[in-house]
Parts: C-alpha cells; sequence; structure tokens
C-alpha cells in the first residue's frame, strides 16, 4: 500500500471523513489492503465510525448492482442502498454476495459428487480433476510449510483434512508429532498416499473418507490444518462449528484462505467475514500476509483451465481460542 493509503486507512481509523474524502479526490485507493489485511472501509467498520463508512462504501459502489466475475455465469445482484446501520450492512452484504457465491458455485465450480467419482491425475508439480482444474499446484508449496509451522506451534496431535500432494503434511512430519492424523475422501488420492509410504508412518493415522462422515473417529488436536476441494463455502463453515469439539485449549487451527482468490475485494471480504464468523465461535483469527507473486508466473498455469488464484499477496489465518488468547 502506498502512502496516500497509508493515509486514507489511518483516516478511516480516526474517522476522520473530511480529511478521507479528501485524500480520495486526491487519488488514493479505496480498495487496497494495508499491512494488517485491511482496507480503510474495514478500519472505519472496525472501530465504528459511520460516516467514513457510509463515505467508503459509496466510493467502493457498494450499492447497486454488483456482478460477480467469479462464477460462471456471473451472477448480478441488486442490493439495497447502505443505509442507517452501515457497520450491520457490511456484514449482511459480505454475507449476501458470499452466501450467493457460495448457492452459485463450488469451489472451482466443481461439485463433491463429481470430483470424488472422477479420476484425477498427477504429475509432478499438480494435481489435476478430470477436467483439467487443480485440485492442489506445487507453487503452493512454501503456503503450506507456513500452514505446518503455525499449526505444529504445540506439537502433540495433529490433524490435517486433505492430503492433496501431501505437501502440508511433508512439512508437518518434520516437526515431529506425537500423532498426525489424515483425513482424505478421493479413493485416488488415498491410494497413492499407500502407496508412497504415508500409511507406514509410526505416527500418522490414515482416515479414509468425507471429514462429515469421519467425525466420529476424530479426537482433541493441539493442531489442525483444513483444505478440502469441490465444497461450498458452507462446508468450511461446517466444520468451523466443530472446532470447539476437535481442538484442544491452546490449540492452533488454520484453513486454506483461497476463496475469491481472483478478486481483491472480494477475497477481502470473505477474509473478514470468516474471520467474523470464527470470532462468534470464540475465535480470534490474524492474519499473516505472504507475498506469493514471485511464485506465480504464467508458466505455472500451463495446462490448468482454471486460474484460482491471482493475488498478490496470501493472507495466512491462524486461529486460537479468544478465551485463551486473552
Ligand atoms: C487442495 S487438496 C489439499 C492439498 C494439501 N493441503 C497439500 O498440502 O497438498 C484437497 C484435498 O482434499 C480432499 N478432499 C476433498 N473433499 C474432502 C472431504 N470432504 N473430506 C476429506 N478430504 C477431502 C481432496 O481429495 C484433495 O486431496
Amino acid at each position: 500500500m502506498d502512502r496516500e493509503g497509508e493515509q486514507l486507512c489511518e483516516a478511516a481509523r480516526n474517522g476522520d471523513v473530511a480529511k478521507a474524502k479528501s485524500l480520495i479526490e486526491s487519488g488514493a485507493d479505496v480498495s487496497s489492503f494495508n499491512r494488517d489485511g485491511l482496507t480503510p472501509l474495514m478500519h472505519a467498520a472496525k472501530l465504528g465510525h459511520t460516516d467514513a463508512v457510509k463515505a467508503l462504501s459509496l466510493r467502493l459502489a457498494l450499492p447497486g448492482t454488483l456482478f460477480l466475475h467469479l462464477t460462471n455465469p456471473p451472477v448480478s445482484l441488486q442490493l439495497t442502498p447502505v443505509t442507517g446501520k452501515p457497520l450491520k450492512s457490511f456484514s449482511v452484504l459480505a454475507e449476501l454476495i458470499l452466501g450467493t457465491v457460495a448457492r452459485k458455485t463450488k469451489r472451482n465450480g466443481v461439485s463433491e459428487g463429481d470430483y470424488l467419482e472422477d479420476r484425477v491425475n498427477f504429475s509432478e508439480d499438480k494435481l489435476m480433476d478430470s477436467d483439467s482444474k487443480a485440485v492442489m499446484m506445487a507453487w503452493e508449496k512454501p503456503l503450506m510449510e507456513a500452514h505446518a509451522k503455525a499449526v505444529c506451534t504445540g506439537s502433540g496431535n495433529i490433524l490435517n483434512v486433505g492430503f492433496g500432494m501431501g505437501l502440508v503434511d511433508t512439512a508437518i512430519q518434520q516437526y515431529g508429532p506425537v500423532t498426525h492424523t489424515i483425513v482424505e475422501s478421493h479413493r485416488e488420492v488415498y491410494e497413492r498416499m499407500l502407496q508412497i509410504g504415508w500409511g507406514k508412518k509410526d505416527n500418522v493415522k490414515i482416515i479414509f473418507g468425507r471429514w462429515q462422515n469421519v467425525l466420529s473417529q476424530l479426537e482433541s488436536y493441539d493442531g489442525i490444518f483444513f483444505d478440502t476441494y469441490g465444497e461450498y463455502y458452507e462446508d468450511l463453515r461446517d466444520f468451523h462449528r466443530h472446532l470447539p469439539k476437535l481442538l484442544k485449549p491452546g490449540g492452533i487451527y488454520s484453513f486454506f484462505n483461497g476463496l475469491c482468490g481472483g478478486n481483491t475485494f472480494f477475497h477481502v471480504v470473505y477474509c473478514r467475514l470468516v474471520s467474523l464468523e470464527l470470532e462468534n465461535l470464540g475465535y480470534s483469527t490474524q492474519l499473516i500476509p505472504l507475498h506469493v507473486k514471485d511464485c506465480l508466473g504464467e508458466k505455472v498455469w500451463r495446462g490448468v483451465s482454471q486460474k484460482y488464484w491471482q493475488l498478490d499477496t496470501y493472507y495466512l489465518p491462524v486461529c486460537q481460542s479468544i478465551q485463551e488468547t486473552s
């Protein structure tokens, strides 16, 4: 974020509408987000500066018709103007946008049922489904290593949902957890895990099945990572409802933060929404910015039918019980 952007965030934090308007007039970018992962609008909303929220929402053209090019075909939403209660409107808006995205499409437009019955294709740098959509790609390795580091802070018992290419699991193993449980639902991915020796590791327990169907086999963990494919946003939300049972006191939870990865604005809305929902469940979310621009040349996407990530920064979520952090 440039200097004017930072000044706009500061004006938003101070609820200084006149200053915010003047910065916007002189070209400050309303949609960019600063090192805390927040846009000026989010700063204003967080601190309850109603007039600043109104001014910034209008500059972002939130009211009116919104076309979501994330979905295929694009979804058009008619939004009522933000009036009266902008803070509430922000959450409602976020819910409306992302709820619609979630109901209209599943991640990468793939339905879980189809995906689980389809063949998958493994290569050195990616795992693809039968429509050449990437289930997992090697460029994510540094991200997976960072996720592993976060959830293995206390080592102990670790749970990972979704094996994919095993990048996060390979990184988790380096922390020598006491137990390392992996849930995987795709038969071919599961068979490959066994083929490459994951079934023979002393501390590894593999549970084959959709996480939704194997909950009774799960225990409580010190660290949990969640990264599935072909599921709705609602599935992630459902998983979060199980966190109080699955995560031990003091434990750390993280998930692949990829929804709306082609559009900065919607991605930020999504980050905010998921953080709010986790907060309602009693968890704080810290979003750690990781620069991914350098891992993502055009070459990376050769042969892949859909670029699922196009942003320069990835925000790695680290979630902990609010009670324990305070
Ligand atoms: C994006 S990949 C995970 C990549 C992994 N984090 C890595 O580091 O390689 C998603 C994986 O989740 C699995 N999966 C999809 N839906 C699932 C579900 N409901 N329960 C468990 N696993 C699921 C997929 O078969 C796939 O192997």
